[in-house]
Formats: C-alpha cells, structure tokens, sequence
C-alpha cells in the first residue's frame, strides 16, 4: 500500500487568492505558499506567459474579469477562501465590483490584503510608480548612496519586497492570528511608501545619536567609514567590512597586518578618507581567498562579497541548506526562517502556467464540466494544459 505523506505546515488548511501582479505581491503569495497555503494566482486570459517569476508552490486560474461571468466565478472563489491580495491601482477592484465592501459582506472571514505603492488614501493614492518612487516618498532614498553622488536604490529590494511583499504578507499573518478570536476577517491597506518607512525605523529614531550628522555618503554606515566599506582585492574580488566595535575594529587592523599606534583614531571623522586609502592600498595587495583565510575564524567582520553562485556554495550556507534546487536545476533562497516543528516546505516543481489549474479548481469550488465548457466556449476562462501533456 503506497505511502502518503502529508507535511504539516504553518499555513496549512490556508486557502489565499492572488490577483497577477509585478514584483511584490508574488513575493507574498509565494511566502505564504511556502508555509504551507493553497495560492491560486488569478490570472488574465489573454496572456500567454507569466512574468510572475515568483509562482513557486501556485496554482494557476485564468479569468477574464472584465466580464461579469469572470467576476462572479472570483466571487465564488473568495466565499470560500481565507486571503484575497490584489496588486491593482486603487480604485480598480471596486470598478470591478470586487471591492471589500462586496467581498467582505459576502464573506465576512476573508481578509482582504492591498498592496500598492501608495496606499488606499492620499493624493497619490492613484498614481503609478514603481519601487524607486515609493523609497523617494519614504525618506529612504535621499540617505542611500555614495558620498558627491545622486541618491542610489538598492536595486527594488526596499519598496517592492521588504517594504511591501513582506510587510503585506506580516498584516496578513496578524489578521489571520486575529481571527481566530473575532471570526472576523478585515482589510490590509499596505503602501509601500509606508512599509519601507517602517523597515527603515532606526533611521529615524537614530536621529539624535549623531549617526547622521554629516552628508550623504559621509557617516558611519552609508559608505562613509572606512570601517564599513567594501574594498577590492588583488583578483577584482571584494571584501565586506563592518568592524564597528574598537574590538572588532582591533582585529580587523591586526589582520591587514597594520599597527593602530600608526593610524588615526578609528572615530576621527576628519581622517576617515586617509584610512580609507589606506586599507584600500593594503587589501588590494592580496586576492579574496587569501584574505578570507586570514580573517575566517577571526571576530574582524570581515567576509567576502559573494555572488549569487557563489553565496549557494559557500560551506557556511551549505551546511545550513540555506539555498534550494529545483527541479529545473534553478536555485534560490530557502524559505526563512527556519520553523523547527512546522518548517516550510517549498515546492520543488516548475512554477504554474497560466491557467494551468483553470479547470481543476473551478471543479474543486463546485462547477460541473458543463458550467466550466460554457465558461471556456464564452472566454470567461481560459485553460493551459501543455505541461500536463508535455
Ligand atoms: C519590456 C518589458 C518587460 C517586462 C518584464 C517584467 C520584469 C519584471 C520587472 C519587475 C519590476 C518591478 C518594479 C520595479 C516594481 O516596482 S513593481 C511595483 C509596481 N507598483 C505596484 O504594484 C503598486 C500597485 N499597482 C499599481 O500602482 C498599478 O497596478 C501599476 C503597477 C502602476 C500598473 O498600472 P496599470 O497597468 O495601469 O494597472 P492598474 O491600474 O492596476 O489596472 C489593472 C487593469 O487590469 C485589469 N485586470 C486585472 N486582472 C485582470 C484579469 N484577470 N482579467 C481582465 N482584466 C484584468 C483591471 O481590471 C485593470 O483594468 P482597468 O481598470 O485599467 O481597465
């Protein structure tokens, strides 16, 4: 008799509708499919492919909700599901008829997540814009970049997923944890204007420790220190260094093999760009390897700037399984962070094409073959089945 093993995870029993969007509520739906929830990403009919890249774990609906019949079968859906999270414009879900007024009424136990750039109020709240615009508004960016230089976003790490898809998917979990004594669902508004505000909480309240007093680029973590800088090795490598406290900083100028009694004071503001020179010229001289064999097993803070390949393969997060390979070969980032009775167990397989499930889910949620041939020959849904007959 075969084996069926079912893994319990954190979210499992949770049933989430993910409306297709760009970067940050995929990132949502795939931490919550991670944990162990049923995602159905709701996709458009008229798309071939997904440029959702985060589809790990999903199922996928095509539905034309630009026709009433698309909008009652979402309907239908959220009767019966935990989570809705929508990545539109504000305004479009109510145009649609899907707005939480309709929604929560019908199902007074869903929680209805909004993700947008700018909230669910304010005069930008129906603007477009994209990570970039939403760190500008937060405050963020005017601090992030090197010293004579325009303001520089970390790629769109800060708006889109940390400030957004993360912070969505926390007021989600509080929801959820809160229904279970209300019996009530309710409405997220998360803006990532304001989630990446919220992350960047120490900036604001480090104000008055004198962490900020000079220019952009020229304070202790913005690039300004000498020792809180990346520097380049003999081998176009780069070493991380982040030796703040004097007895880090001690090791630190042990290992590049120089004498402190020789150098400035390490908080001498005024002679940080001569230190900077100087550790500059010093680690330049060896290659990355040689310098991670001096500093590894040292409380320098020292470590190499790895790429993506190498980061999978560096012994530390090999040994702690901290990346996964799928079945495509394709790498990426174990869940985190580490449950140990109900850890995450993300799915191995290729992610969902569009419309996929159309047909499988529309039956589990109660349409007969004929209701869903109907739904197809009117170009309500649309279904894809080339992967289950590759
Ligand atoms: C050459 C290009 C290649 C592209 C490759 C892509 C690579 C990925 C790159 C990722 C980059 C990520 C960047 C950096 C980001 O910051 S992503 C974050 C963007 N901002 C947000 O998500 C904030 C919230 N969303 C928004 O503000 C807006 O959705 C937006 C991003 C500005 C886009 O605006 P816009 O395209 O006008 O869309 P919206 O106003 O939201 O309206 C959506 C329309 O689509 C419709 N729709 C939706 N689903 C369906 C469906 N299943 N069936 C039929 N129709 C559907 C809606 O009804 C709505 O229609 P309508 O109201 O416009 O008539």
């Amino acid at each position: 008799m075969p084996i069926y093993l079912f893994i319990v995870m954190a979210l499992s029993g949770i049933r989430v509708i993910e409306l297709a969007g760009l970067a940050p509520v995929p990132f949502c739906g795939m931490i919550l499919s991670d944990f162990g929830a049923k995602v159905i990403r709701i996709d458009r009919t008229n798309t071939v492919s997904s440029v959702d890249v985060q589809g790990r774990g999903k199922l996928s609906a095509a539905l034309n909700l630009k026709k009433p019949e698309g909008v009652a079968v979402l309907k239908n859906l959220c009767l019966r599901s935990d989570v809705l999270i929508e990545p539109f414009r504000k305004g479009v879900m109510e145009k649609l008829g899907l707005g939480p007024l309709e929604l929560l009424n019908e199902n007074p136990r869903l929680i209805y997540a909004r993700l947008t750039g700018f909230g669910q109020s304010g005069s930008y709240a129906k603007a477009a814009g994209h990570d970039i615009n939403y760190i500008a508004m937060s405050g963020l960016l005017s601090m992030l970049g090197r010293a004579h230089e325009n303001p520089y976003a970390p790629l769109n790490l800060l708006a889109d997923f940390a400030g957004g898809g993360l912070i969505c998917t926390m007021g989600i979990i509080m929801a959820l944890l809160e229904r279970t004594k209300s019996g009530k669902g309710q409405v997220v508004d998360t803006s990532m204007v304001e989630g990446a505000a919220y992350v960047g909480s120490f900036i604001w309240k480090s104000q008055n420790l004198g962490l900020w007093n000079n220019l952009r680029g020229e304070n202790l973590l913005d690039s300004g220190a000498p020792f809180y800088e990346t520097y380049k090795t003999s081998d176009g490598k780069y070493l991380a260094v982040g030796a703040i406290e004097p007895q880090f900083y001690e090791e630190l100028i042990k290992g590049l093999g120089l004498d402190s009694t020789q150098l400035p004071l390490q908080m001498s503001n005024s002679d940080w760009p001569q230190l900077k020179k100087i550790f500059a010229d010093v680690i330049a001289s060896k290659t990355q390897e040689e310098w991670c064999k001096i500093f590894d097993g040292k409380d320098a803070c020292v470590t190499p700037v790895l790429s993506l390949d190498e980061a999978a393969s560096h012994p530390h997060n090999k040994e702690r399984g901290s990346f996964i390979v799928d079945s495509q070969g394709g790498i990426s980032p174990r869940p985190a962070p580490l449950l140990s009775r109900t850890p995450a167990n993300p799915s191995l397989n290729s992610d969902p094409l569009i419309g996929e499930h159309t047909v499988s889910i529309l039956s589990e949620f109660g349409y007969s073959q004929e209701d869903i041939e109907n739904l197809m020959l009117s170009g309500v849904i649309a279904s894809n089945k080339t992967k289950s007959n590759l």
